[in-house]
This record gives C-alpha cells, sequence and structure tokens, in this order.
C-alpha cells in the first residue's frame, strides 16, 4: 500500500497554507492542460518531488500539480494534474489513481475529470464537450480494475455501486454554465465514455463493437480514476473533448474488386484508409482547450460551497 503520509508531508512543505486544503480536483487530459491558466496564486510542485507519483510520459501531459485559486471573487482552491498516468505507459493502476487518493485526502470533495476522446456516436461532431452520464470500461469487466486486491481501507465501500457514478447535479452546472456564458447549444453533447486500455486506436470492428454497446465516446483515460474518486466519496463531473471521429466504415470497399479492375486496365479509383493521430488529438485539444477553460471555471464558480463539501448526487 502506497505511504500517503510521505506524499502530503511534501506538499504541507512546498504549498502555502491558502492552497493546502483545496475543495475541487481537476484532471487536465490530453492537450488540456491549459485549462490551469486561469489559476491565481498558481504554485506548481512536479510529480518528482512528490513520493508516489510517477511520470507522464505521454506529449501533451505535463508532470506537475498546480495548487491555486479558481473562479470569480476570492475565487475557489483547486489542485490540477498538469497530466496524468495512462496504465498503456506501463503504469500500474494504483499508481494511476495515487493522484485522486492523494486530493481525496487533501480533502477535495468534488473532481473534475477532463479527456480527449474519439466520437462513436456519429451526431457528434470533433469539438463537442460531452458531459459523461455512464461508462462501459471493458477492463473493468475483464479484470483490470483499479479496486481489485485487499481491501486497504477498511471505511471505504468493498463493493461500490456505480449507477450513480456521475453527480446529476455537477452535469446539470454544466448546462447552467452554458447557459450563462451563452455558450451554443450544439456546443455540448450528454453520453456514455467507453474506457479501452490503448495505446491502439480502435478497428473498424472495434468501434462498431463499441458503438453498438452503446458508446458514445472512447478514450483510454478517466475509468480508473472515476472508480477511485468514488470509492473516496467525491462527486464526479467527466468531460470529455471529441478530437475526432472513430473510423467506422460500414461498407468496406473490396480490395478484389480495385485489383481486378486494376488488373484488366480499368480505370479504378483506389481508396486510402482513414487514420487517426494524437497529433490531430493534441491540435483539437489546442483549439478548444479555451471552451473548455470557459466552461470549467463556470462550473466551479457555481458549485454551491456548502453542496461542496457534502457527498451529493
Ligand atoms: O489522457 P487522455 O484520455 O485525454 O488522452 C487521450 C487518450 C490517449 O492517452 C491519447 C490518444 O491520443 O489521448
Ligand atoms: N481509444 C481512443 N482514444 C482516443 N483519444 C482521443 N481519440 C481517441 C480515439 O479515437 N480512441
Amino acid at each position: 500500500m502506497a505511504d500517503f503520509s510521505a506524499t502530503l508531508q511534501v506538499l504541507k512543505e512546498l504549498v502555502p497554507p491558502a492552497l493546502q486544503n483545496p475543495r475541487v480536483g481537476i484532471i487536465c487530459g490530453s492537450g488540456l492542460s491549459g485549462l490551469a491558466a486561469t489559476l491565481r496564486q498558481t504554485v506548481l510542485v512536479p510529480y518528482d518531488r512528490l513520493p508516489g507519483f510517477v511520470q507522464s510520459t505521454v506529449p501533451g501531459h505535463k508532470s506537475s500539480l498546480a495548487f491555486g485559486l479558481m473562479g470569480s471573487g476570492g475565487g475557489v482552491p483547486v489542485i490540477a494534474m498538469l497530466g496524468r498516468f495512462h496504465p498503456y505507459e506501463g503504469h500500474r493502476l494504483s499508481s494511476v489513481v495515487f493522484p485522486v487518493r492523494v486530493m481525496a485526502k487533501m480533502g477535495v470533495n468534488d473532481i473534475i475529470i477532463t479527456n480527449a476522446a474519439g466520437a462513436l456516436n456519429p451526431e457528434l461532431a470533433v469539438g463537442t464537450i460531452v458531459v459523461v452520464h455512464d461508462h462501459i470500461a471493458l477492463p473493468n469487466l475483464t479484470g483490470m480494475n483499479p479496486l481489485l486486491g485487499p481491501q486497504t481501507n477498511l471505511s471505504l465501500p468493498r463493493f461500490l455501486p456505480l449507477s450513480d457514478a456521475y453527480s446529476r447535479l455537477l452535469r446539470k452546472l454544466v448546462f447552467r454554465a452554458a447557459h450563462d456564458l451563452s455558450i451554443k447549444r450544439d456546443a455540448l453533447a450528454e453520453g456514455t465514455y467507453a474506457w479501452v486500455s490503448g495505446p491502439t486506436y480502435e478497428t473498424p470492428a472495434e468501434g462498431r463493437f463499441l458503438r453498438a454497446a452503446g458508446a458514445d465516446v472512447v478514450g483510454m483515460s478517466t475509468v480508473p480514476e472515476v472508480l477511485a474518486a468514488r470509492e473516496e466519496g467525491m462527486n464526479v463531473l467527466v468531460l470529455s473533448l471529441v478530437t475526432n471521429a472513430v473510423v467506422i466504415p460500414m461498407d468496406y470497399r473490396s480490395v478484389r474488386d480495385e485489383f481486378e479492375a486494376e488488373n484488366t486496365g480499368m480505370s479504378a479509383t483506389s481508396v486510402v484508409d482513414e487514420v487517426v493521430s494524437h497529433e490531430e488529438v493534441l491540435a483539437l485539444g489546442k483549439l478548444k482547450g479555451d471552451l473548455m477553460k470557459t466552461i470549467v471555471e463556470k462550473v466551479i464558480d457555481l458549485i454551491p460551497s456548502d453542496v461542496s463539501m457534502s457527498v451529493q448526487n
């Protein structure tokens, strides 16, 4: 079991007292670390100073915690992960969720988890922010679950219900925030996130499979963090930025037809298979990062402090 006391001791030494009791936690997805730009009185703590923290190895993810004040007025103390850990980087699931547990021990009640995701639902345009209301986690169902293993904290539930994992109140606040900010309606949608281990993107058949199972977007993170946050009793909000459409051609253009046409001298239009890249994902994060930032900041403004202090749904 990881030793949280050493981590908390270092944070006590490096973070000024006014920022040592963050109310809201934020996890920045691929290309979304700019979220922290709106923090005031920012203090950065590199992961390599923190016992129990590993390093982010993915482009678009930094390796620091940011502490600061966010929102209007005096501001709300927040802690943000500028860069997360993914199991596909070789990190153990316990390391992936370690920072979430540290946030809980520092007193965070509400956590806002962001990610970059591919759209499975053809109605979701690239650039849409999806307010996640449910998930499908094939890894969880087949033995890759961060809560597997001996119960390390008997005050936490052994059998965690997930039917209420995504806070209804926080989800509604996103739409209130968008309304107050006059953000156009189709910039936001609601949907189900499918977690896959990655690091490969989906084959077309896998994309069709996940869509048929009921998922709207797919990504390689977030769900382990949601599980740990729920186990710790936090209220969870997940926002997925659609950075690309998952390639799901319904009709495979026959390469036999293509070959035979070419072979008989008939002109054939050869098809170039579409592919997605992490560069594309990061570029979209850059393009839409400001929208994500504006919404997150407004949501933090709207979270009632008395509600934030207790578990709600
Ligand atoms: O950390 P997130 O989930 O935002 O990053 C997504 C999933 C992969 O890490 C990467 C693929 O492009 O982006
Ligand atoms: N699995 C997966 N993760 C992503 N992250 C951003 N885009 C994608 C995608 O298309 N598939």
